[in-house]
């Protein structure tokens, strides 16, 4: 596939104040079709509000989000997700008593606006079979599939949240610190599933680990203080002064 040449996401003067502090001070991103985009930069640079911004968890202060050219800007996060966009989150959100299976089709009975949980029939659920024992394969937890969720180590309830994600068949993948609290072992075979599941969409991440940046960004973008410091290809961001002395800063903060 030919990548990087449309854009899927286009954000303009992207503000986010909250009471008065400004969190994602006039962020101008484009992000290109198929590639992999990191946005990176100390804590606090407004990483996590810019997502949420892109995903309609937040509304913005001012500036506009297109999504291939469609405004999305102050859509509900129901809404942006239908037109393509799934986020996988940071903190893990599963059901404990639910198996892995069991939470699979439920993502994709919801996608396809099979009502409430609550009066799901098996038949219905037993129809998104052959699609969930792909989705879990792709993650890599077609050994895991009756297991509850709460019995999943921690590599695989990510992987599990990232099926889930996939199962609502997006364009746009949003990853919030997929390889968080990962051991090394992990974070290469997260690092893997990523660039597995990258194929025929675009990916979004939101990554500390320098490391899987390298390994998985065509493009990166660093925020500081709520602003773009620089952008560009991850070996012109990791030797560029500014993104030194930024980091530099963190640790000094740090310590
Ligand atoms: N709901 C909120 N109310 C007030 N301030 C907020 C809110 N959300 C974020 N902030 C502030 O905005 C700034 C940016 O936070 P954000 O979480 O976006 O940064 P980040 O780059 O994701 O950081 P980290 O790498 O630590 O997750 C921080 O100073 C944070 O305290």
């Amino acid at each position: 596939m030919e990548t990087g040449d449309t854009t899927v996401i286009r954000a303009r003067g992207l503000v986010k104040d909250f009471h008065g502090f400004r969190a994602v001070d006039r962020v101008d991103l484009d992000v290109a079709e198929g590639t992999v985009h990191a946005l990176v930069g100390p804590n606090g640079a407004g990483k996590t509000t810019l997502f949420n911004l892109l995903s309609g968890f937040v509304p913005p202060s001012a500036g506009c989000i297109l999504l291939s050219e469609r405004d999305i800007t102050r859509l509900p996060p129901e809404r942006i997700a239908r037109l393509g966009v799934a986020r996988s989150f940071q903190i893990t959100n599963l059901f404990p008593m639910l198996t892995a299976r069991e939470h699979v089709e439920l993502a994709l009975a919801g996608h396809a606006g099979q009502g409430s949980i609550f009066w799901r029939s098996d038949r219905l659920l037993a129809r998104h079979a052959e699609r969930t024992a792909e989705l879990l394969a792709a993650v890599g937890l077609e050994g895991s599939a009756a297991d509850p969720a709460d019995t999943l180590a921690y590599g695989q309830k990510r992987a599990l949240e990232l099926a889930l994600a996939l199962a609502l068949e997006p364009t746009v993948l949003l990853l919030d610190e997929p390889t968080a609290g990962m051991g090394a072992e992990d974070v290469d075979r997260t690092v893997d599933l990523i660039g597995r599941v990258r194929a025929g969409r675009t990916v979004v991440l939101v990554e500390h680990n320098m490391n899987v940046v390298a390994r998985l960004a065509d493009r990166v973008t660093v925020l500081q203080q709520g602003q773009v410091l620089v952008e560009g290809s991850y070996a012109t961001v990791r030797d560029d002064p500014r993104v030194v002395a930024a980091y530099l800063g963190e640790s000094h903060a740090d310590h």
